[in-house]
């Protein structure tokens, strides 16, 4: 007869408290934690001390660390805390540093969702609202498996070291410093870390993911005129900001996606035979992927093309315009200064302040081209994000995959996210330890866009999957 697995008391206590620990995630979600919107940096303290107090309630000891301030269009604001927190100290045990973050990014009804984005709905087993997935929920997983130990009298097998911060979504501002400082300290002993902030590649089969690429992200400002102006009273007469702007927006990236900045591939690895096969070996669905987002073509004409540009290729996305006219209806206003936004998405080797001074030379050579004599700036607000890639074939991965066999009966896919998460790389340095993320959510969760939401599969399974990993990462000699 086959014995039960040593986690069977705690996957049932899941199970069992699935409507708690909904509930506690629509607690979260209603906190607008949105760390772009430093009028809101009020809601992202709020989230932080909720958080805090979850973590007391664990037993953990707890510490909400100032960071200290940033500069926003020339004022300085306040950054929020990061919450770090200690559970359990045997030295006989492996220590686990869990980082996740608790800021969102920005939403409103009117973007287009279904529902409320800060009220957390439930239709056909998902669970819609803002950070369900980016990263409240998998965030909650964590928390929600310790209570599952202690609360079925499991012992917990790892002590655990929190690293929660509220500025991911805005840069990770300040949080390198932080554990710059706490090296020797706080995370002295940590064995591995886990982040779990990343997503699977579809929407069946669980991933580790080993890869993150970073990002520089960009502002360029064109001032035409000390007011908005009406366009038939001056349209014809002055030199237009928001023509010039898009003058240079549109020299940025060609239809195909090819960034046209020179140099920009700087740093890039060559694509070896070795890893070229393994692209060719992902199980991948480029039809379903476009469907998915309705999306009419793909820009890409393989699934290995489309992989690469995404995971090991830079990219280049423009983002929005401040100051230009968007509500409905025709507004016949010269706007009198607009800012445009665009990012670049960066791999390994690239540097992050290597590639913004190519930009801001390229961007600055353009605006000469022009020939305009409106204000121009172009200018970043953060030092930018830090790729990261790692090499999957280690103990702590292999424990990772235990415990998805456990909890979901199929072996994971191993792969890398387009996405960005700046701390990954110093966590890894500050630590000198092994890091993995291990994703909760599926690949049509849709963060950072309308209708954001988590399966109730994933949001109970991966509470398990988290728990099962503490359990398989403490049984790694070491
Ligand atoms: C992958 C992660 N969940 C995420 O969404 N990260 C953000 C990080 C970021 C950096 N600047 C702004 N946001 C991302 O990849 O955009
Ligand atoms: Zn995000
Ligand atoms: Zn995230």
């Amino acid at each position: 007869m086959e014995s039960a697995h040593p986690l069977t008391d705690v996957f049932q206590y899941v199970d069992d408290h699935k409507n708690k620990f909904v509930e506690s995630l629509s607690q979260a979600v209603s906190i607008k934690s949105i760390s772009a919107d430093p009028e809101l940096r009020n809601e992202v303290n709020k989230m932080m001390e909720w958080a805090q107090a979850k973590l007391k309630a664990l037993g953990a000891d707890v510490e909400l660390c100032d960071i200290g301030q940033q500069t926003l269009n020339e004022k300085k604001v306040q950054l929020p805390p990061v919450l770090i927190g200690t559970l359990g100290t045997d030295k006989s045990k492996t220590t686990i540093c869990l980082y996740g973050h608790l800021d969102v990014q920005p939403a409103d009804i009117s973007d287009g969702w279904a529902s409320e984005p800060f009220v957390l709905t439930e239709r056909n087993g998902k669970l819609y609202g803002r950070g369900s997935s980016d990263d409240k929920g998998p965030v909650l997983g964590w928390l929600h498996a310790i209570e599952a130990f202690q609360n079925t009298g499991t012992d917990l097998p790892v002590n655990l070291k929190f690293v929660f911060e509220g500025m991911e979504e805005s840069g990770s501002i300040g949080l390198d410093e932080l554990l710059i400082q706490k090296k020797e300290s706080f995370l002295k002993d940590v064995d591995y870390v886990c982040i779990s902030d990343s997503y699977w590649l579809g929407t069946d089969k669980p991933c580790l993911t080993y890869g993150l690429r970073g990002m520089s992200s960009f502002f360029v400002e064109v001032e035409g005129s000390s007011k908005d102006l009406h366009s038939g009273m001056y349209g014809g007469t002055v030199y237009e900001a928001m023509s010039d702007l898009i003058y240079i927006l549109n020299q940025l990236v060609d239809v195909k996606g090819k960034i046209l900045i020179p140099g920009i591939d700087e740093g890039v690895e060559p694509l070896s035979e070795k890893e070229k096969e393994l692209y060719e070996k992902i199980e991948f669905d480029v039809d379903a992927y476009i469907s998915e987002i309705g999306a009419s073509k793909s820009q890409k004409e393989t699934k290995e093309e489309l992989l690469m540009s995404n995971w090991r290729y830079p990219s280049l996305s423009v983002h929005g315009i401040e100051g230009a006219f968007s509500g409905p209806g025709f507004k016949t206003v010269i706007p009198r200064k607009v800012t445009g936004k665009f990012s670049i998405r960066l791999v390994p080797n690239q540097i992050p302040s290597r590639i913004t001074e190519i930009v801001k030379n390229y961007v600055q050579s353009v605006w000469e081209k022009r020939q305009s004599p409106n204000k121009f700036k172009i200018y970043t607000v953060n030092e930018g994000g830090n790729p990261w890639k790692t090499d999957p074939f280690n103990d702590h991965f292999l424990a990772a995959h235990e415990a998805t066999k456990t909890v979901y009966n199929v072996e994971p896919d191993y792969t890398r996210c387009g996405g960005s998460i700046p701390v990954t790389l110093t966590l890894q340095e500050v630590t000198g330890k092994s890091v993995m993320l291990l994703p909760m959510g599926a690949g049509d969760d849709s963060a950072h866009s309308q209708n954001e939401k988590i399966d109730v599969r994933n949001y109970i399974k991966g509470t398990k999957l988290m728990a099962a990993y503490l359990y398989e990462v403490s049984k790694i000699k070491h």
